[in-house]
This record gives structure tokens, C-alpha cells and sequence, in this order.
């Protein structure tokens, strides 16, 4: 096994940086090109500020790229085609091989779309590293620089607490997560869509918490020798927890390696104004409306997922003003369509014992219901495919909170999946994205040499599990690990 080869030196690089908005009273107009002079990489920053600057950050690497291994079994560190896609070190390090080392400008143009995605457990017995692999990840549990050390222990205390839950939600939507499938069929349908528009392009998906994860997508992008790639996360808005957890990672391999550092990228943070998304929402909101006996009586009640307050208030976190954003443009367009409905947004699926943003959709269930809501339609509004907090969540424990409540008439947006005019819209954003593909200019370090002692890393664990012992094992801890938050 190989150790660690990333260097500490911070290199100079260029990302792209395209975002397309629609006609909102705070919305501006954006599409740039970020350099970094070998600052820090700040995804704490609102992307405005920090995306697209994606520069090394040697404390976080370890974790962010190793976080999707760490106890995976040999076999399991294959892809489907048999081939190995990261050498994993003792320490749980990756290393991804430098296929191709150049490319010139005589070599045809291949253009590459990589769509990232969070990745869901295909089967029960995936749960718990999938778990693992999530709470590994430092723009999910955010802990202080002096506590970095303890991620991977907590994230393995954590995951081992919260699993038994995680699998009876799996066990009730058929024993596994549809992400990979769902995920592989807009791949699919995007490249169709790219075709019929005149541009042959590669798709390839990449997961962060499970296969196929981003490190082997973008082996295949490298085997593939893409000349010019456009990265296009599925979640229509910017969160740190999300894209910018993706994009971290991508930050991480592409600062270290010649061939990516050197490919001309376009990075489409969000997509959440796209007249298409927001079209393709409202045709989806006005079809399930329509399946109800009183339309105009109908409450549309947009749920998201949650981020803990934190992430907004203290790291700038643009989530919370894009789903606002969203909502607004989406509700614009049913009243250009007739449709006058009340409309409410709350934020679903909190976890752990922190503040998550409020309204909680629980919560809001239980008023509406005291308050003489009779119908009301859930749309699903950080998501574009079906998963566990769709069917689950929504579907089995909000509709029955809800109907327990007083609502007599409850109904459900399905996800956009493969809906052709947002899928033609996502390819139309590829499109306009492409031309600003810019390379990243990395100072190549000539020292390889590794920040891991196995030795001091072997006491870190050990005391640092001691400790995450200590203060997590409190009742009321495991308690919020168990249930709903964690
Ligand atoms: C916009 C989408 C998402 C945000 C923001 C997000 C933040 C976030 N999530 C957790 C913890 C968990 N998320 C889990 C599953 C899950 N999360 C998203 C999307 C967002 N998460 C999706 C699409 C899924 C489902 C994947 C699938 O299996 O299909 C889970 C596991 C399920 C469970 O046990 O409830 C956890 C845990 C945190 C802590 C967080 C922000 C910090
Ligand atoms: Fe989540």
C-alpha cells in the first residue's frame, strides 16, 4: 500500500465559474472567472466569494478524499468494470495515478460532463459505511480545526448510532437507496439530450458517499482523455454541505495531479433560476394540483432539506437565500399560469443535536392541520431524483403526521427525474457553460512528500476516541443520534 503523496505547497489555479439567473428583484447577473493567488480554499464563503477558487488545503485532503474508503474492503474498491480506481493507504489516504500526463493541442476535443451527486447505500449492509463515509466528511460535521482529528472517529461512532434508523427508513423504500440508478438514467438522458443538440459529449457521475464515487469518475474522465469538461452537481442550489463537499473533493485531486490541473473546466455551482428547472417545476406542481377536487384550496407546501443554522449564519452558507429565491421564481410562474395557491416552505430531515434552519416541516405539519388546512400538496425542492427522504420521509412519515393532523387531502410532487424539458434544460446549461471552460494553472511541487506519521496518527486516533467517547455518550446524545437528528 502506498502512503500519502500530497504536497503541502498551495498551487495557483483557475476554475470557471458559470451561474444563470432568471429575472429576481436580488439576483445578479453572474458569470466568472475566479483565479486563486494560493489562498486557502474558502467554501465557508458564499460560492460568490469562494467558488470557483479551488486551491490545495493540505489539513483537509486527508479527510475529504479518504472519507469515501475508509472501510471499504479491496473488493469493494473496484468499480463495476473489476477496475481499481484509488490505492488506499493504511491511513485511509488516496492516491489517483497520473494516467495522462498532457495533453496537446493536436488531440481532438472530448468533452466530458461529470455530474455529482451524494450517493445513497444500495443495499442494507451499505448503510453504515455509507453513514461513515457522510459523517467523515468535515462540510457535514464541521468541527473546529483543533478537533479535525476526531473526524473519522466520531464519524464511526455516529454512523454505528445512527445506522439501525437509517436502515428501517432503506428497509421501507425496498432495501436500498434508487440514487444510482436514478442518477445513471439522467446521465443517460442528458448525453441523448447533448446529441440531439449537435455536441457528442461524455457523461460520467460522481457520488461522494458511494459508488461510483467522484474519485472514480474522474479516473474514467482521465482514461477517457477529456479534453474539456463542464462539472454539473444535481442539486439545483448551492450548499456547503453539498456541491461545495463535492467540489472540495474535486479541488483535492485536481491540485494534485498535471493532466487535470491542466483541463480547461466550467463549474455550474447552481442552477435553481434556469427558466427550465422552473418551468419544468411548475408543469410538475400543476399536474398534481389538478388531481385534487378544490385546485385553488390546495396549500403548496415546499419542503427542503435542512442545513444547521450554522452553516448560514456563521459560514455564509447561500442555501437558505436560494431556496428562498427559488420558491419565489417558482411560485411567479404558477401565478403567470392562474395559479394563485397559498404556499408555505419549511425544512425537513434534521439530524443531530444543533439548530437547523426553521421552519421545521414536521412542525408546520402539525400547525397547518390546527389551523383548518384541509389539502395540501408536498413538493419535494432541494431534490431531483427520488430517495429515501422523498419516499420515506415524506411519503410514509410526513403524510401520516399530516393526515393525523387534520389535513384531509394530501398529495405529492414526484422528483423531475428524467422530465424531458428539465433534462433539455440541464443540457442547455452545459452548453452555455462550456465556452467558459478555463484550465487550472497549478506551480507544480516538486516535493512529494507526505504529511502522515503513522505513529502520531495511531495516538491521535486512540485518545481522540476516547474522547468522542466521552462527551458523546451521554443519554441524551445517543438519543439524538438515534431518532431524527443523527
Ligand atoms: C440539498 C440536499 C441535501 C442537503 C443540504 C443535505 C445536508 C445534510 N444531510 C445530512 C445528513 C444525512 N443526509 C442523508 C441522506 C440524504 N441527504 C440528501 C441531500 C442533502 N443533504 C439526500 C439526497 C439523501 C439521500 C441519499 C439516499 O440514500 O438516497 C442521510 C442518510 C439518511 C438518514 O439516515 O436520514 C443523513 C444522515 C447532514 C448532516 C446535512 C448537513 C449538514
Ligand atoms: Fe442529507
Amino acid at each position: 500500500m502506498e502512503a500519502a503523496t500530497f504536497s503541502a505547497a498551495r498551487p495557483q489555479m483557475r476554475f470557471s465559474v458559470s451561474n444563470h439567473k432568471l429575472s429576481w428583484p436580488r439576483a445578479k447577473s453572474m458569470s466568472v472567472s475566479c483565479h486563486s493567488n494560493g489562498e486557502l480554499p474558502n467554501f465557508d464563503k458564499p460560492p460568490s466569494q469562494a467558488l470557483g477558487v479551488l486551491s490545495s488545503c493540505s489539513a483537509d485532503k486527508s479527510i475529504a478524499i479518504s472519507g469515501g474508503l475508509y472501510l471499504l474492503s479491496p473488493a469493494q474498491k473496484r468499480n463495476p468494470a473489476g477496475q481499481t480506481f484509488c490505492a488506499a493507504s493504511a491511513a485511509g489516504y488516496t492516491h489517483v495515478e497520473n494516467l495522462v500526463e498532457s495533453h496537446t493541442d493536436t488531440t481532438e476535443d472530448r468533452v466530458g460532463v461529470l455530474l455529482l451527486n451524494l450517493g445513497g447505500p444500495e443495499t442494507l449492509h451499505d448503510v453504515q459505511p455509507f453513514l461513515f463515509n457522510l459523517f467523515a466528511d468535515p462540510d457535514i460535521i464541521r468541527l473546529p480545526r483543533l478537533f479535525r482529528f476526531l473526524q473519522r472517529p466520531l464519524a464511526q461512532l455516529i454512523s454505528v448510532l445512527r445506522a439501525p434508523k437509517s436502515k428501517e427508513g432503506y428497509a421501507a423504500i425496498g432495501g436500498g437507496s434508487p440514487l444510482r440508478k436514478i442518477t445513471d438514467e439522467q446521465a443517460d438522458a442528458i448525453k441523448m439530450a447533448l446529441e440531439a443538440k449537435g455536441m457528442p459529449v461524455n457523461v460520467y457521475v460522481g457520488m461522494r458517499y458511494w459508488y461510483p464515487f467522484t474519485e472514480e469518475a474522474i479516473h474514467q474522465i482521465k482514461r477517457d482523455r477529456i479534453t474539456r469538461l463542464v462539472v454539473l452537481p444535481l442539486y439545483p442550489q448551492f450548499s456547503i454541505s453539498t456541491t461545495g463537499s463535492s467540489l472540495r473533493v474535486l479541488q483535492n485531486i485536481f491540485s494534485e495531479d498535471a493532466y487535470l490541473s491542466r483541463l480547461p473546466v466550467s463549474i455550474i455551482q447552481s442552477w435553481y433560476q434556469r427558466e427550465g428547472y422552473i418551468k419544468a417545476m411548475a408543469d410538475l406542481i400543476r399536474k398534481e394540483l389538478e388531481q385534487f377536487t378544490k385546485p385553488e384550496e390546495v396549500m403548496i407546501f415546499f419542503s427542503a432539506h435542512g442545513v444547521p443554522v450554522s452553516y448560514v449564519e456563521d459560514a455564509g452558507d447561500p442555501y437558505k437565500d436560494q431556496m428562498e429565491e427559488c420558491i419565489y421564481l417558482i411560485m411567479q410562474e404558477l401565478k403567470a399560469r392562474g395559479f394563485d395557491n397559498d404556499h408555505t416552505l419549511a425544512y425537513q430531515s434534521r439530524v443531530g443535536p444543533v439548530k437547523w434552519l426553521k421552519p421545521y416541516t414536521d412542525e408546520v405539519l402539525v400547525e397547518l392541520g390546527q389551523k383548518g388546512v384541509k389539502s395540501l400538496l408536498a413538493v419535494p425542492v432541494s431534490f431531483v431524483s427520488e430517495h429515501i427522504e422523498t419516499l420515506e420521509e415524506i411519503d410514509m412519515e410526513y403524510k401520516h403526521l399530516a393526515l393525523e393532523s387534520g389535513i384531509e387531502n394530501w398529495g405529492r410532487v414526484p422528483a423531475l427525474g428524467c422530465t424531458s424539458t428539465f433534462i433539455t434544460d440541464l443540457a442547455d446549461a452545459v452548453i452555455e457553460a462550456l465556452p467558459s471552460a478555463k484550465a487550472i494553472y497549478t506551480s507544480k511541487s516538486t516535493s512529494q512528500e507526505a504529511d502522515y506519521d503513522p505513529l502520531s496518527y495511531a495516538i491521535k486516533m486512540f485518545f481522540g476516541s476516547i474522547l468522542a467517547f466521552v462527551l458523546l455518550l451521554s443519554p441524551k446524545m445517543i438519543l439524538a443520534f438515534r431518532n431524527h437528528v443523527f
